[in-house]
């Protein structure tokens, strides 16, 4: 542990000062951090990881093994205790269990069609993935009313054109849509795990040029949902709500489904709706960095009305009853879905 994290500041060329300002605690913490006299919190440690670039999984076993030594390495039968524990992990493994069985026979054909995905990955190429990005961009950008065609959407995005009759507002939706994807796509090369600091610049080029003032922040006002039922929590919970959002995800990112996990993370966002605008599509976004980061693929939702209507039905469905599965059901068909069509494409 401190010699990673050692090894990882200098390699970054930065001094413990720099580290410290970087992470707004006392020079004296990274010191102690780096000398074994005191362990980063959970919280420092995806800080940690994001600023010094250490793969975050490396880091928490690191972490987490110093931090038992601390415990038992006092008592006599300390291996003794650490054989026990192996021995009862064994019988512990956490498995999400659905009302709905087809949403499990759908997750194993995810999962078979994954290690297919992986034998024909020398296939891809980038024109692939940039027309199949595109798509993305307009139908995420159709889910929230823009009237860009795909053609136009890649006049805009691809060849810095303008269509004439289109607002501004729907060009910079197109262009700031497609940057979002390449920030995710880089966060997910760079293994940067998901926080606030993420969060908020997806957000802030989605909304980027358009309402300046609320890009990258979360709402200090009410707000409703058009034709849902469902109200989102006031403003001065937001905060709150989304430092829960982080812990559940640091909490499960481990153990569940990355298409369960990419679901989740997609629901929770919206119903707790922490941006003025752009929720659904910031949303999609987090779960598709999910997805890709578990080298699945993108999850293309369609932008037209019946696609629409049962992408609203399945969340509203989740905020109502509080049962999970109809989203999860939704996103796994999708994942599906969009699976066979790029399997299809490479072979
Ligand atoms: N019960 C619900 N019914 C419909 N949408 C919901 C519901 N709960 C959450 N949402 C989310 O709210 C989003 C709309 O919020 P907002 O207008 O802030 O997002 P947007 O990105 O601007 O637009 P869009 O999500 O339509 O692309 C929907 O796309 C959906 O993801």
């Amino acid at each position: 542990m401190k010699e990673i994290l050692q090894n990882a500041r200098k390699a970054k060329g930065l001094l413990s000062r720099e580290l410290a300002n970087l992470l707004g605690v006392d020079q004296s913490l990274i010191s102690k951090f780096e000398n074994g006299k005191r362990l980063p919190s959970e919280k420092q440690l995806i800080e940690l990881s994001n600023v010094l670039s250490i793969n975050l999984d490396e880091l928490k076993k690191a972490w987490l093994t110093q931090k038992i030594l601390g415990d038992v390495k006092k008592y006599t039968f300390a291996e003794e205790v650490l054989f026990m524990v192996n021995e009862a992990l064994a019988s512990y493994a956490p498995k999400r269990e659905f009302e709905d069985l087809s949403i499990e026979k759908t997750l194993d054909e995810i999962d078979s069609m994954k290690k297919n995905l992986d034998q024909v990955r020398e296939f891809e190429n980038y024109r692939i993935t940039e027309a199949l990005e595109l798509e993305y961009t307009y139908e995420s950008n159709r889910i929230e009313g823009n009237t860009l065609t795909l053609r136009e959407t890649d006049m805009v995005v691809n060849k810095g054109l303008t269509v004439s009759g289109k607002s501004l507002v729907e060009h910079l939706e197109a262009i700031n849509h497609g940057d979002a994807i390449h920030y995710v796509k880089e966060l997910v090369s760079k293994n940067s795990i998901l926080t606030k600091r993420e969060l908020l610049s997806i957000h802030n080029l989605i909304l980027r040029g358009i309402n300046q003032s609320e890009a990258g922040k979360f709402r200090r006002i009410q707000v409703m949902i058009q034709g849902s039922s469902h109200l989102p929590p006031p403003p001065y919970l937001v905060e709150k709500q989304m430092e829960d959002y982080f812990i559940w995800y640091e909490r499960n990112r481990g153990n569940l489904h990355p298409v369960v996990l990419a679901a989740e993370m997609h629901e929770r966002l919206v119903t707790i709706h922490p941006f003025i605008d752009g929720n659904g599509r910031t949303s999609r976004l987090i779960m598709n960095m999910i997805l890709l980061q578990n080298g699945l693929v993108i999850a293309n939702m369609k932008g037209d009305n019946t696609s629409r209507y049962a992408y609203y039905e399945a969340l509203e469905s989740v905020q109502s009853s509080g049962k999970k599965d109809s989203f999860i059901r939704y996103v796994a068909e999708i994942e599906k879905q969009s699976l066979e069509r790029y399997l299809s494409i490479l072979k």
